[in-house]
This record gives C-alpha cells, sequence and structure tokens, in this order.
C-alpha cells in the first residue's frame, strides 16, 4: 500500500503505526515518530534493521513496497546518499541546478557551492572531485533548494575519516545555519552523538531508544556512548 503523505505548511514529520514488509517479512513493524521542526535527529540501528526503509518511506521514494500506517512530511525534502549521485555527463554546477527553477537559480546554485567550499569549482566535471568533494556537491545540490526536511543515509559513510570528521562539521554548520530538520541515518554511535540534539536507535522494526543529546547538560560524551552502544547490543568492557 502507497503511503499516506500530505504536505504541510510547517515542516515536521508524523509517523503512526509505519508497517513496511518485504516478501512477507516485516521490517517496520508499527513506527510511531515525530520529528519537530528544526530537529536534528541520528537514526542508529544494526544492519538490516531497516534504516533506509524507513528513510525512503519518509522521503516517498519506497513506491510499491508493501506497508500501512500514516505518514506526513514536509513539501520540500532533500536526500542525500553514501554516494553523490552526481550525473558524470554533467559539470558541477548544472548537477546542483538540477531541476531548478527561476532567474536566480543559478546565482543561488554558486551560493551554495560557495558554501560548501566549492567555490570556484562550478565548471570541474564530477570525475575531477574527491570522494569528500563530491559529497560537498551533493550537500549543495539539497541545500539550494532550501528544503524543510534533509533525509542524510550514511552520508559520510565511504570517506576516510578525516574527511568525514570536516564533513561532519561542514553538516553541522549548514543545518545551524538553515535549520532544516534532519534525519540522519548513520552506523556511528559518536557520530550521532557529535551531530544530533536526538538519537533513535530502530530495534525490532520500532523506535526502540530515543535519547536527547543535551550539550549543555552535565551527561558526557561517554555517557550517551555507553548507553547506545547498550540498546545496540554491545558492551565494550566485556571481555
Ligand atoms: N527492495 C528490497 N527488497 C527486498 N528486501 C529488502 C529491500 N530493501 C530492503 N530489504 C530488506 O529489508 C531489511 C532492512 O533493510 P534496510 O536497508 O532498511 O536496513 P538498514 O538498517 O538500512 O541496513 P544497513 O545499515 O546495512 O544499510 C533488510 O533485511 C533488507 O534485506
Amino acid at each position: 500500500m502507497a503511503p499516506h503523505t500530505e504536505q504541510l505548511t510547517r515542516p515536521a514529520v508524523r509517523l503512526r503505526g509505519l508497517t513496511r514488509s518485504f516478501e512477507g517479512r516485516t521490517v517496520l513493524d508499527g513506527v510511531d515518530l515525530d520529528l519537530p521542526a528544526g530537529q536534528f535527529t541520528a537514526l542508529l540501528g544494526h544492519s538490516g534493521s531497516g534504516k533506509s526503509t524507513l528513510l525512503r518511506a519518509i522521503a516517498g521514494i519506497d513506491h510499491g513496497v508493501a506497508g500501512s500506517g500514516t505518514l506526513t512530511a514536509p513539501g520540500r525534502v532533500s536526500v542525500v546518499f553514501q554516494d553523490s549521485r552526481l550525473l558524470p555527463w554533467r559539470r558541477v554546477l548544472p548537477n546542483v541546478l538540477l531541476g531548478l527553477d527561476g532567474e536566480d537559480a543559478e546565482e543561488r546554485g554558486r551560493a551554495a557551492l560557495a558554501e560548501v567550499g566549492l567555490g570556484g569549482r562550478e565548471r570541474a566535471w564530477p570525475t575531477e572531485l574527491s570522494g569528500g568533494e563530491q559529497q560537498r556537491a551533493a550537500l549543495a545540490r539539497s541545500l539550494v533548494r532550501e528544503p524543510e526536511l534533509l533525509l542524510a543515509d550514511e552520508p559520510f559513510g565511504a570517506l576516510d575519516a578525516l574527511t568525514r570528521i570536516k564533513m561532519r562539521a561542514l553538516l553541522r554548520r549548514l543545518w545551524e545555519r538553515h535549520r532544516p530538520s534532519v534525519l540522519l541515518v548513520t552506523h556511528d554511535v559518536d557520530e550521532a552523538i557529535v551531530l544530533a540534539d536526538r538519537v533513535l536507535v530502530l530495534e525490532d522494526g520500532r523506535i526502540g531508544l530515543d535519547l536527547t543529546v543535551d550539550r549543555d547538560g552535565p551527561h558526557a560524551h561517554g555517557g550517551y556512548r555507553t548507553r547506545l552502544l547498550k540498546a545496540l547490543g554491545v558492551f565494550e568492557d566485556a571481555p
């Protein structure tokens, strides 16, 4: 069954009893979730727990997948994947502008590229960019659409450790500036804590843990890490 998606004037996600299954195997088993406007949320879970399935459902790109429940999402949604998905036969700026209307589109595209640190690379081909630069271009392509909701499916998963650190900082900076709601799917507990204000753990087809990260509160990074690892069944001090 197709998801019931209606456009809202305010950017927020609301899921009620969302189910999705593949070949009779239930992956999402009645997910209830609200994502308030402007919140940065990370989604953790074991491999195969259904994180991408949930993200694709919210993005409205899971046509043909069996399921039920209600889903409300904002009108302007951008999605970033692990690979940049830039069209190799188009230069960087046209990639960013793809499908964008308006007289000021080019100006906005250039500004977005400058914002992600790719000013001056507008005429480069995607293959001339490093992996990190390609992901920067993908972020520019997302942000130029001024999304109310940014869905990111392991956007830094294929990058080296140093580039990943820089890209995390960039994403947080862009979020602070533009304030879309963000749902970041990641395998990386530390990435989730460093970036997000709320961390969810998907478990047995539902949200098993819903943790608020209070940066100004008394809890240190390590405390959140231990709780999240425990929810994921990882006990670091076990032999
Ligand atoms: N199109 C599909 N057809 C059949 N099964 C699918 C399809 N998409 C996902 N699945 C199955 O649904 C389950 C959840 O997949 P999903 O990709 O959502 O998990 P995930 O938590 O994102 O995993 P990972 O962290 O490894 O990317 C998996 O068992 C997967 O094989």
